[in-house]
């Protein structure tokens, strides 16, 4: 499924209706209809319905919901926020079919009072103000009527975007419609995984209206959002005949005196996702500490790493940050040159200063940074890498030639070449320290079991989080989790999409 800016929104409808035909009242009957048939098997009989409806494209999206509600026999409230006589277009289409249909229109400018009563009474509120065609800040009427929704207690629908909301996600400081549910149309758009508009959309659901794939070819849009089928069809399928050096043989550098389970996470993590062999790099003084809780990965002194035939290196969960493990990241970096490598942590810290070294390397490097280290490696601030994730990734993942995979609610994995895949999966359990180490483990064992790095990455990604769905939906709550827990859940999830895979 993609995943849209506003402009590539607007070239994929204008495409579709100039050059594939379905013209625009036919995509916004579409439109309107899904939301209807998405709406009605949860309405109840005489449950009171308010549609309020904008000016634009939005509102006429709103009119074929007023009209399908109104022709079901449902008590449904139909209010314009807009002058009607300013309504053109497929909107002012569809605003005819309404009142044709025996539909009554009323304007909330006229009689503000009924409209908030209204508001106030009605179980449900269809907001089809503002959609994607908004600039800057609603006008001061639009803020006001945005403000009196949010202050009715029915559930509130929004029609594409909640009103007020950006598309593109930047940041904003003004009213926008707090919504219950979102009803996206056709496929999400950029603001669904950006603050501060995120918490504007409750829950989602994206709704086809029928944009043929030739659509989004012609506008190349890069982006898309991971499915849970895409994980199941690229799942590595191990060859019956296999043996453990099939799987990877993994080189893992991580940990420290004073961070010794870093190094356990990342290594149990790697082994519970399918690795063949591992070897863990740590301090002498850990080392007797782990082996007792790990038997079953081999261990290598600090001092001695070498890379001596590993297929993948994983680097820095709980490294350490002295100049001695500046240099040893440095040279794993170079040496890693033809196999996988992964970079987390203290690696990244190490690397902000040797940034030089990454396009250099034959196979892309994987560096897994959380908003906090990525603004470390693009000397910028954690606000500027929030307001701007797909972009700050996109340029810096090209510049670098790296798969970069940037953390947080709806981690962003980008490809070198800028192709862009967002993560649906994780909550805020995994928001706890360790949860991070526990992802390079599983990023390490993907990496030397996928054919496509790109597939590879995301599903690590894609199963790290469903682990934290997997316990919050069964015995744990979302306080509780740690990350050996995280690792205890991957097992499920596998097991789950294997099944899935084994169905198909
Ligand atoms: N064929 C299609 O493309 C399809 C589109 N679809 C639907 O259309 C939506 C996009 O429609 P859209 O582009 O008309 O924009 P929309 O969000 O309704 O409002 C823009 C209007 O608001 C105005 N306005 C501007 N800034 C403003 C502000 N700050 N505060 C207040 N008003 C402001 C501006 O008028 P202006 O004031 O600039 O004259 C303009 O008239 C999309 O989200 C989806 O729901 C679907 O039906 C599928 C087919
Ligand atoms: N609120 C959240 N929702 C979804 N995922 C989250 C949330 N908070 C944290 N995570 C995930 O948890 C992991 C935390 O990684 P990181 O910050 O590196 O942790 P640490 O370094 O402590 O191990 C990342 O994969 C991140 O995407
Ligand atoms: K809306």
């Amino acid at each position: 499924m993609h995943v849209v800016s506003r402009e590539e929104m607007r070239n994929i409808d204008q495409y579709t209706i100039t050059h594939i035909g379905l013209g625009g009242p036919v995509l916004m009957e579409n439109a309107g209809r899904a939301v209807y048939a998405a709406l009605e098997p949860e309405c109840k009989a005489g449950d009171r319905i308010c549609v309020v409806i904008g000016k634009g494209n939005n509102g006429g999206d709103g009119f074929v919901i007023a009209r399908m509600l109104f022709d079901s026999g449902a008590k449904v409230s139909t209010w314009l926020a807009a002058d009607p006589q300013k309504i053109s277009g497929e909107a002012a289409n569809h605003m005819r079919a309404y009142c044709a249909c025996g539909g009554t229109l009323l304007r909330i400018s006229d009689e503000p009072e009924t409209f908030q009563q209204q508001l106030d009474r009605a179980d449900w509120i269809i907001d089809a103000l503002l959609g994607t065609g908004i600039h800057g800040a609603p006008y001061p009427a639009d803020q006001q009527v945005i403000r009196w929704i949010n202050a009715s207690k029915g559930t509130v629908i929004s029609v594409d975007l909640p009103s007020g909301v950006p598309a593109n996600g930047e940041a904003f400081d003004h009213p926008a419609v707090l919504a219950d549910q979102t009803m996206t149309l056709e496929c999400p758009k950029l603001a669904q995984f950006m603050q501060p508009a995120a918490r504007h959309f409750g829950t989602v659901r994206v709704l086809p209206i029928g944009i043929p794939n030739k659509a989004y070819q012609q506008v190349g849009v890069q982006r898309e959002l991971r499915m849970r089928s895409d994980v199941v069809r690229t799942l590595p399928v191990r060859d019956p005949f296999s043996h453990k050096g099939n799987h990877g043989k993994g080189l893992l550098i991580a940990g420290s005196k004073n961070m010794p389970g870093a190094a356990f996470f990342s290594a149990k993590a790697a082994l519970r996702s399918g690795i063949g062999l591992l070897k863990v790099s740590v301090p002498e003084v850990i080392q007797p500490i782990l082996a007792a809780q790990l038997p079953e990965t081999m261990y290598l002194p600090r001092v001695q790493v070498a890379l001596d035939g590993a297929s993948g290196v994983g680097i820095g969960p709980g490294l350490g940050r002295d100049a001695r493990e500046e240099e040893l990241v440095c040279r794993l970096v170079e040496e890693s040159d033809t196999i996988p490598c992964v970079i987390d942590a203290d690696g990244l810290f190490h690397l902000r200063n040797h940034l030089d070294l990454l396009p250099k390397r034959h196979k892309p490097a994987v560096l897994s940074p959380h908003p906090g280290e990525m603004a470390l490696l693009t000397h910028s601030s954690v606000q500027d890498v929030e307001r701007d994730r797909f972009g700050i990734s996109k340029a810096f993942a090209e510049k670098y030639q790296v798969y970069l995979v940037l953390k947080g609610k709806a981690t962003l994995v980008t490809a070198p070449d800028g192709r862009q895949i967002v993560n649906p999966t994780g909550n805020a359990a995994m928001a706890k320290g360790g949860s991070g180490d526990v992802l390079t483990g599983i990023l390490l064992a993907f990496l030397l079991q996928h054919e496509q790095m790109m597939d590879a990455v995301s599903n690590a990604v894609y199963v790290h989080g469903a682990a934290a769905e997997e316990l919050a939906a069964r015995e744990h709550s979302l306080l509780d989790v740690l990350a050996s827990d995280l690792i205890e859940a991957i097992p499920p999830v596998l097991h789950q999409l294997y099944d899935e895979k084994t169905c198909r």
